[in-house]
């Protein structure tokens, strides 16, 4: 008998950020492991165009609810959106909806942020730091409410090398923060911003920082606890191996490679990887969230959800097992043979982007424009070296994180819940993780059918015979260019060409004594 699963039925529950990446696997897990749930309330703001209705009928067609829709086909009806903006006051929440959540919801969880490492210092702070802190003023006046469980990253605290479960210093007051964008024009913000991030890499692990901080102070009563995820990647088992519907951390990246638009990356070979499946991640958000309602622990604890420590995986290792399932399932179209490589060399690197990245752009462009086309290769060029510059920081160091947290809560778990709510990362295979995230990106990501794969090898041996007639013909344009300009290349040349006339003839004569 399932504890966990048992706990979470006949509960309300409260989501925020249901409709992104984590939200919604965390929402389908939910409905799919209690089926009695009573409802799960979720906070949605209108976008694009398309009213809160429209989003949630649109998001319960995703693939990533086709389990749950099979086993409870009736899974929609426990689905409660709430009209939310977490920027604004109140969460701009009517009224009646608040009265609803106040004497409803027995837990929380909070997964919505921006993930953005270039978001403007002010919204980032809106959302990840100000929004934190009005849901916990909601949440403070929620009558029955047992747990509040806040995502954070374990990139929070990237400025120290080892990272405890516990919260650490902020990296400035938040209240001066907010204060300080309340009134200062926002282009002045701009130009302050790197002087406020100072170590800190980004507005993102600034602001999440800033959230863990702002929780500690302010929590009250409230019984809460903290996760932090590593890179959060594709699903290991659920609800499908490979899921994923983002090109955020590994997976734009990746997708690059399989391309072959992507051919360097500044990586160091033997850093870790800190990776963690999105399934892993949302068991252990779950199983938290039971053990922190149920067991209260008498401190708020941390839970770093991380791989590095108990199961570690390498970038060297991640480009090799990258590679190697782009160049058995290649993706369809690709502009060139997958072929990336990982150098922890600036200089080597740039090479690379000049020969490997720009140049075929830049004559591909003019084959586009030759054509009538519009170009557009070295757009995502430039888009992708955007994103690797802000990637490279992760990619080139490595943490320790202690997670002395989620083995005591493992040790928690009756035999069933360890494998209903699966967190043991010992378990996990990371060339077989690795393949299934590449051909999931592959089919998720890209909707390519696998039936396509005869078709795509087929065009990368095309790729192959362009490259090699591009090679032989640039080559003897080069070699022409320099006999036209060099006596000394010239006699060279004629002097191989001779030599070779002679060996010719004579073994021509041999063959002739030979036969006669
Ligand atoms: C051979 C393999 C070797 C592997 C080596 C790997 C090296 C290291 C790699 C990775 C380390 C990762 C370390 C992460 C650690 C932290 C973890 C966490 O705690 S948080 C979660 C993470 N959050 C992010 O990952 C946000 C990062 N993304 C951004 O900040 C932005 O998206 C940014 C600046 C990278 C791009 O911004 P824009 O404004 O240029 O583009 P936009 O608006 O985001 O997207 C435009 C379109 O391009 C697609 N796109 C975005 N990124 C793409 C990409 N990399 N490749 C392809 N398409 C991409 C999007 O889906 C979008 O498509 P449409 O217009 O909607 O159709
Ligand atoms: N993905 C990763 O690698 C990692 C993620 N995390 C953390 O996990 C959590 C979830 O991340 P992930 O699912 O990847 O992120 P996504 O970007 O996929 O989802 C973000 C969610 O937040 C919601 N949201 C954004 N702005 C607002 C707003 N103003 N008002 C209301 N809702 C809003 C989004 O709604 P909408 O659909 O309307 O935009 C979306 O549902 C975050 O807290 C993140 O910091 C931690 C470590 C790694």
């Amino acid at each position: 008998m399932s504890s966990v699963s048992a706990y979470y039925n006949g509960k309300n529950v409260l989501i925020t950020g249901a409709t992104g990446f984590m939200g919604k696997v965390l929402m389908e897990k939910l409905l799919r492991s209690s089926p009695d749930v009573k409802a799960v309330y979720i906070l949605v703001r209108p976008k694009a165009g398309q009213s809160m209705q429209e989003r949630v009928a649109n998001m319960l067609k995703c693939k990533v609810f086709d389990r749950v829709r099979e086993d409870c086909p009736n899974f929609h009806e426990k689905i409660k959106p709430i009209n939310a903006e977490l920027t604004q006051p109140k969460l701009a929440i009517s009224a009646e909806d608040e009265e609803e959540l106040l004497t409803r919801i027995n837990i929380v969880f909070h997964c919505a942020a921006t993930v953005r490492f270039d978001e403007p210092l002010k919204h980032a702070l809106q959302l990840n730091a100000l929004g934190t802190q009005r849901l916990l003023e909601l949440a403070r006046q929620m009558q029955n409410l047992e747990a509040f469980i806040h995502i954070s990253t374990a990139y929070a605290n990237c400025i120290r090398k080892c990272i405890d479960e516990i919260i650490y210093p902020p990296p400035a007051e938040p209240k001066k923060l907010f204060d300080l964008i309340e009134w200062l024009d926002e282009s002045i913000i701009e130009d302050i911003t790197p002087k406020l991030l100072g170590d800190w890499p980004n507005t993102y692990t600034y602001t999440k920082a800033l959230s863990e901080y702002l929780i500690q102070q302010e929590k009250g009563n409230l019984n809460i606890a903290i996760i932090r995820p590593s890179i959060v990647g594709a699903s290991w088992h659920e609800p499908f191996p490979g899921w994923i519907d983002n090109f955020n951390g590994t997976s734009g990246i990746f997708i690059a490679a399989g391309k072959g638009i992507l051919r360097t990356v500044i990586a160091n070979n033997e850093a870790v990887a800190d990776m963690i499946p999105v399934d892993v991640a949302i068991n252990l958000t779950l199983a938290a969230g039971w053990y922190t309602a149920v067991h209260r622990p008498k401190n708020m604890l941390v839970y770093n959800c991380t791989t590095g420590g108990i199961n570690p995986f390498f970038w060297g290792e991640m480009e090799q097992y990258v590679m190697s399932t782009f160049k058995r399932n290649p993706l369809e179209q690709a502009f060139r043979t997958p072929n990336a490589h990982l150098t922890s060399n600036y200089l080597i690197n740039q090479y690379w982007i000049t020969v490997s990245h720009k140049a075929p752009a830049i004559l591909y462009d003019l084959y586009m424009r030759l054509t009538g086309r519009k170009p557009r290769m070295m757009k995502i060029i430039n888009r992708l070296h955007k994103s690797m510059t802000l990637l490279q920081y992760f990619s080139t160091q490595s943490w320790d994180w202690s997670s002395e947290n989620m083995n005591m809560l493992m040790s928690h778990l009756n035999t069933e819940d360890k494998k209903l709510y699966n967190f043991d990362v010992r378990q996990l295979h990371w060339s077989e993780y690795i393949e299934s995230y590449c051909l999931g990106a592959k089919k998720y990501l890209l909707n390519e059918d696998m039936a396509g794969i005869p078709a795509a090898k087929q065009h990368l041996r095309k790729l192959r015979n362009i490259r090699y007639a591009f090679n032989t013909t640039l080559l003897v344009i080069i070699w022409r260019i320099f006999i036209a300009r060099s006596q000394m290349a010239r006699n060279i040349w004629y002097f191989v060409l001779r030599k070779e006339a002679k060996d010719f003839l004579m073994l021509m004569a041999i063959g002739d004594t030979c036969f006669t």
